[in-house]
């Protein structure tokens, strides 16, 4: 049995990961809130992170929080010597080049989704974009109105892999006079009451539509996702690893 840290354990993700952990034993979570424990599992700050894993024997971490607090607690990780799987969206360059350091200590796995069906769609997004290389594309995605960051980490990275296949430029959003270059691509961040995750890119050429969609329908999903990663991140060697691996795996 795994035993596992939940960094954001007050959060909606925090609670799905605590609902879904089955073979994983959580053992501590952190969270800036003024809860002494969740469910049952003790509460501490992530500043006291680094301590907490080492008194908790944590095997591995899961993080679903805000890009500061994943900080924190992946840099505690490096200092403890403890894996991580990184949940959280949204970070600048200057964040993305602090977990690279912390991978240059710990094995930590990242992905802006865990679920399977979106390693999938990403697989899918290569080959139409490769093939249908003259289509126009159009990336549009929908969530919780609670969500911060746009567009979602997930757009993003299926952004990345359209660019991989294409020089397209992105254009988020379109007012007024706005007549479609043949290179961009138009991305789109709806926010509306408690949708999970959803995800489509159009591509259009002149008498045919391909719409490539994936909707999460429950945060478990993600949660389990990242669990199953927890539990094959450790015991491997300091790295970068991808969502992908585990998928393939
Ligand atoms: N990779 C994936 O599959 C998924 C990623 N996410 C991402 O996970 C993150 C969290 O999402 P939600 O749970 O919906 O958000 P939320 O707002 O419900 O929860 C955020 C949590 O982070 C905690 N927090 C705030 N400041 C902190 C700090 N400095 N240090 C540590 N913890 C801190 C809060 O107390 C709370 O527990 C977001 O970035 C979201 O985009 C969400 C779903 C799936
Ligand atoms: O904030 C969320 O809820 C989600 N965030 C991730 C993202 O930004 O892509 C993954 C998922 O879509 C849910």
């Amino acid at each position: 049995m795994t035993r596992v840290a939940v960094n954001g354990v007050t959060g909606q993700m925090g609670h799905a990961v605590l609902a879904a952990a089955g073979d994983a034993d959580v053992v501590v979570g952190f969270a800036t809130s003024d809860a002494d424990a969740v469910d049952g599992v003790p509460v501490v700050h992530p500043a006291d992170a680094a301590d907490a894993l080492a008194e908790y024997d944590v095997d591995a971490v899961v993080d679903f929080a805000v890009p500061e607090g994943a900080l924190t607690v992946a840099e505690a990780c490096a200092e403890a010597g403890v894996p991580i799987v990184v949940g959280t969206t949204g970070f600048d360059e200057d964040g993305m080049a602090r977990l690279k350091d912390v991978s240059e200590s710990v094995p930590l796995l990242k992905a802006t989704n865990f679920s399977r069906g979106i390693q999938v769609l990403q697989r899918l997004v290569r080959e139409a974009v490769g093939t249908l290389d003259e289509y126009d594309l159009e990336l549009v995605e929908t969530h919780h109105n609670r969500k911060v960051d746009a567009p979602s980490g997930t757009a993003n990275t299926i952004l990345d892999v359209i660019q991989s296949e294409r020089d397209v430029e992105p254009v988020y959003g379109r007012e007024g006079h706005a007549p479609r270059d043949e290179d961009e691509i138009g991305v789109f961040a709806r926010r509306a009451g408690d949708v999970r995750g959803e995800h489509e890119l159009l591509l259009a050429g002149d008498d045919e539509v391909l719409s490539l969609s994936h909707r999460a329908e429950d945060r478990g999903v993600f949660a389990a996702g990242a669990l199953d990663a927890a539990a094959w991140l450790v015991g491997r060697d300091a790295g970068w690893y991808s969502f992908g691996e585990v998928v393939d795996a």
